[in-house]
């Protein structure tokens, strides 16, 4: 299996929007009508579309299928900032409170990185009330994708190391783009840093036991095809065919009555956030204490170096 590694050194529940785990909500989805007939593409007429967009989030929500697409948009690479976790939780909330929203479709405006993961000038050189903040909406967003009610779908356009791997774990199933050029992975330990147990708990729940240990400590990227076969992605179709692949997949899911799919989701994946809503405060402290090391910000110092210089 051919794997590929950049050479270098790797809010709580009960509040609104925060999905299966909030109760009432499976009444009022499992009322909610279903979806017969998806269109190919984005091409919906303008009266069943409701776009609303920030600086780094777009959203289209096509109200009469009752899907959103989320595009993620931070030039040049997507990096996960401060500010994109923030305006996602925002946008996220919209949508989970929106009735007539039933899936998510999570990906990329740009063409070639879903996402480059956690942005690490966040990590890098800042001080711990940054750091605690950063880690927090980290949190946060994953706790939103990984217990939503809605169905989410990450249509992985492009490379997707680190972070940008965890949002794609967090959703219901991935699609890549079949581009040999592209990767995706937990790759932290070839930034010297350490995956956080809930990333863990998320790669184990996907790929299993053993896989994990191999990938985890390794910080290994793989390419569609390699990680098809791990289970790491769940399809990989041609680039041009990723969205509309997205919303085919959509309308099978979407066919599943809500309440039934919902609850399943809850038994699934509760256990996996309640672990880390029950130690969030010292998961904080800890990624606080950690990154503040002077070890671990040489390393991400020589990581930035690197991909600074490094050819192209
Ligand atoms: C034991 C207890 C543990 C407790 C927990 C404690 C700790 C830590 C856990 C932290 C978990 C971290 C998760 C992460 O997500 S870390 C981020 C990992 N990401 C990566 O390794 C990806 C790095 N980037 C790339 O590989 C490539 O940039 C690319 C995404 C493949 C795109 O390549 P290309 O199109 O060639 O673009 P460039 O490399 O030229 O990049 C353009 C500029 O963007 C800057 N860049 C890239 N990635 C990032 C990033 N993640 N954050 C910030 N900035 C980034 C890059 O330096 C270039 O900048 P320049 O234009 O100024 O040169």
């Amino acid at each position: 299996m051919a794997l590929r590694a950049v050479s270098a050194l790797t809010w709580g529940l009960g509040g609104p929007g925060v999905g299966p785990l909030r109760s009432g909500t499976f009444l009022r989805c499992a009322t909610q009508h279903r979806l017969e007939k998806m269109p190919s593409s984005i091409g919906f007429p303008e009266a069943s579309r409701r776009p609303f967009s920030s600086h780094r989030i777009l959203v289209d929500v096509d109200q009469s299928h009752g899907v959103a697409t989320m595009k993620l948009k931070n030039p040049p690479v997507n990096s996960l900032s401060l500010e994109l976790l923030t305006e996602f939780v925002i946008s996220w909330e919209k949508l989970e409170n929106d009735k007539s929203c039933r899936g998510v479709i999570l990906t990329s405006n740009s063409p070639k990185i879903f996402s480059a993961g956690l942005d690490i000038t966040d990590m890098y050189g800042k001080n711990a009330a940054h750091y605690a903040e950063f880690w927090k909406a980290v949190q946060e967003v994953w706790l939103k994708l990984y217990t939503s009610n809605m169905v989410v779908i990450a249509a992985i356009n492009g490379s997707s190391p680190a972070g940008g791997c965890l949002m794609s774990l967090a959703s219901d199933y991935r699609i890549m783009a079949d581009n040999p050029k592209y990767t995706i992975g937990l790759n932290e330990t070839l930034l010297g840093i350490v995956a956080p147990f809930w990333f863990k708990d998320n790669l184990v729940n996907t790929i299993g036991n053993r896989a994990s240990e191999h990938a985890l400590q390794r910080g290994l990227l793989f390419p569609p095809a390699d990680a098809l076969k791990i289970g790491l992605v769940d399809q990989i179709v041609p680039e041009d065919k990723v969205q509309s692949t997205a919303l085919s997949v959509m309308s099978e899911w979407l066919k599943i009555p809500d309440h039934a799919r919902q609850l399943t989701k809850t038994m699934m994946r509760k256990p996996t956030a309640d672990r880390l809503l029950k130690q969030r405060e010292a998961d904080i402290q800890n990624f606080v204490s950690f990154i503040s090391k002077d070890s671990i910000q040489k390393s991400l110092h020589m990581y930035l170096k690197f991909l600074k210089e490094r050819e192209k």
